[in-house]
């Protein structure tokens, strides 16, 4: 046979084959009778375009939440995955359900060799086992001196935004470590870092669609002159995980009685292959990397949003005055906690910022119903916390910042119902109580008499730099500008922060 007619029987080929799927997807396929876009159907290019290039990437939420605005609550959003806009179901993300998590969607992540990232029910719940002693009341405890020891750099703020980033990063580090990277010592708190985990966001989602070559390729194969050329601060992103390496391998060569996550993990039941050096920093670097992004958002978000309401950063110093006053030294975070409109700014804060992206499961053995409509065993089917947290019906005038809301008590039962910011069931966040410490901990030293400084936004446009924009699993801005502030101190003076 001659080369151009194998060609061409090759190209014959390959358009049978397209076609063949295609009419499957179409027209034959278990999903082919949910509504929805046939573009979406036929393609995942289609969730690439919006997911990579149009405005930036991150932008396929968008066009998900105008599908459901066409075509209903429940809406076929690419060839294999089906998304509800529906407050009340929740039935995939239940316990007893089980359900696994997609690899090609949580390749974002890399590998899924960590808790985060685990795709069957049964590895994670063998990894999380392995994890979840040192997630418990005590060891967060434990860990609360850490975080105020941390809080008292917080007076040098420079940009808010990389000063909270620095915060959660050295808060999650410290405590997976037992000794945070020191991003708050650094004079600008680790901007061009920061500035690479947003571009590592935006990486991870075309390294979803583009199954797993672009973070592999990134990690190994790219020099690193080339790495710093397209972003100086990517040294900061593989920095992040040499640390990690090098404080793994520290924490392993410690005595059997420390406890660390290293320790933790080795001194688990999973089987001897997943307790070799990289599978351990890979565990604990996940750990870390989720509580970075994430916590340090949702306080920018927050404070941004106080600083913006004067009065109702007055009614929050006062709370916290009282409570000063009250216990004649700084509140710990329980006591934090039991402040009632405290509360509501956190609260205000985790449903306006959190996590961006849907949260796709499967349910490998069992099919779904969803309002009559039988939803096939191994259908991805994915819903998104925001559209909750910002759905009219339940919480009116959404995009408000509105602690006030929560102060009702009736009211705060029924609201705490819709607000999930750390997700739902088995694979929900593992981090939530360092989370809660770190933002109660840090309002509430913020806004204290004991602060020595007040803060005064400077030059911000909230579209531009606050907003939610991107879907990069994190939400991030469109403009990279930051939250900047004046700085004044209370013996006088003033610092005007970038
Ligand atoms: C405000 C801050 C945070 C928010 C909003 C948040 C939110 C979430 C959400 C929604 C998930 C589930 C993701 C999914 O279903 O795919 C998750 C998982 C996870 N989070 Fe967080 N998180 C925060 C802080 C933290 C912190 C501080 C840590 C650790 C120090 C952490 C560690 C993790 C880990 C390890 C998982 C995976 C759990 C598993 O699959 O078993 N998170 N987080």
């Amino acid at each position: 046979m001659s080369t151009s007619s194998a060609t061409a029987q090759l190209a014959a080929l390959i358009i049978t084959a397209l076609t063949a799927r295609s009419i499957y997807r179409l027209f034959l396929g278990p999903l082919s009778k949910f509504p929805g876009p046939k573009i979406a159907a036929l393609t995942s290019l289609y969730e690439a375009y919006y997911d990579c290039y149009k405005d930036g990437g991150g932008r396929y939420y968008i066009e998900i939440n105008r599908m459901h605005d066409e075509y209903g609550p429940i809406v076929r959003i690419n060839p294999w995955e089906l998304h509800i806009r529906d407050p009340n179901w929740n039935e995939v993300y239940k316990v007893a359900r089980r359900a696994h998590k997609p690899l090609w969607y949580y390749r974002f992540l890399g590998p899924p060799d960590n808790a985060f990232s685990s795709v069957c029910a049964e590895s994670h719940r063998r990894r999380r086992e392995a994890i979840n002693p040192y997630f418990s009341p005590a060891a967060i405890a434990r860990h609360q001196p850490e975080v105020e020891r941390l809080l008292r750099g917080t007076e040098k703020v420079v940009r808010l935004d990389d000063a909270f980033r620095a915060l959660a990063t050295d808060g999650a580090t410290g405590f997976a470590f037992r000794k945070p990277f020191g991003h708050l010592d650094s004079p600008d708190f680790e901007h061009a870092g920061n500035r690479a985990l947003r571009m590592l966001g935006w990486l991870g989602v075309v390294n979803r669609h583009l199954r797993g070559v672009v973070l592999w390729g990134f990690k190994t194969l790219m020099p690193q002159w080339l790495a710093l050329k397209i972003n100086p601060g990517s040294l900061g992103v593989r920095g992040f995980y040499t640390t990690s390496l090098g404080l793994s391998e520290g924490c392993a060569e410690k005595g059997e009685a420390e406890t660390d996550l290293v320790r933790q993990i080795l001194n688990s039941n999973l089987p001897p292959h997943e307790k070799t050096l990289a599978f351990i920093t890979r565990e604990s670097c996940a750990v870390a990397l989720a509580g970075t992004e994430s916590t340090g958002s949702v306080l920018s978000v927050t404070v941004y949003h106080l600083l913006s309401h004067p009065e109702r950063t007055a009614r929050l110093r006062a709370e916290v005055k009282v409570a000063y006053e009250k216990y004649g030294q700084p509140p710990t975070f329980q006591e934090l906690r039991e402040l009632p409109y405290l509360g509501g700014v956190v609260n205000e804060g985790l449903r306006l910022d959190s996590i961006a992206g849907r949260l796709p499961r499967l349910d490998p053995k069992n099919d779904l119903v969803y309002e009559g409509l039988v939803i096939p065993k191994g259908t991805y089917i994915s819903t998104t916390q925001k559209d909750t947290h910002f759905c009219a019906d339940i919480f009116s005038d959404p995009h408000d910042f509105r602690p006030e809301r929560w102060l009702d008590v009736a009211e705060r039962k029924r609201l705490s119902r819709y607000l999930a910011p750390f997700g739902r069931g088995a694979r929900s966040c593992i981090g939530t109580e360092i989370a809660l410490m770190e933002i109660y901990l840090c309002l509430g030293r913020l806004f204290s008499p004991e602060a020595g400084f007040e803060l005064e936004l400077h030059d911000i446009d909230f579209e531009q730099d606050v907003h939610f924009f991107h879907d990069f699993f994190s939400p991030f801005p469109m403009s990279t500008r930051g939250i900047r502030a004046f700085v004044r101190w209370e013996k006088g003076g003033v610092n005007e922060c970038y």
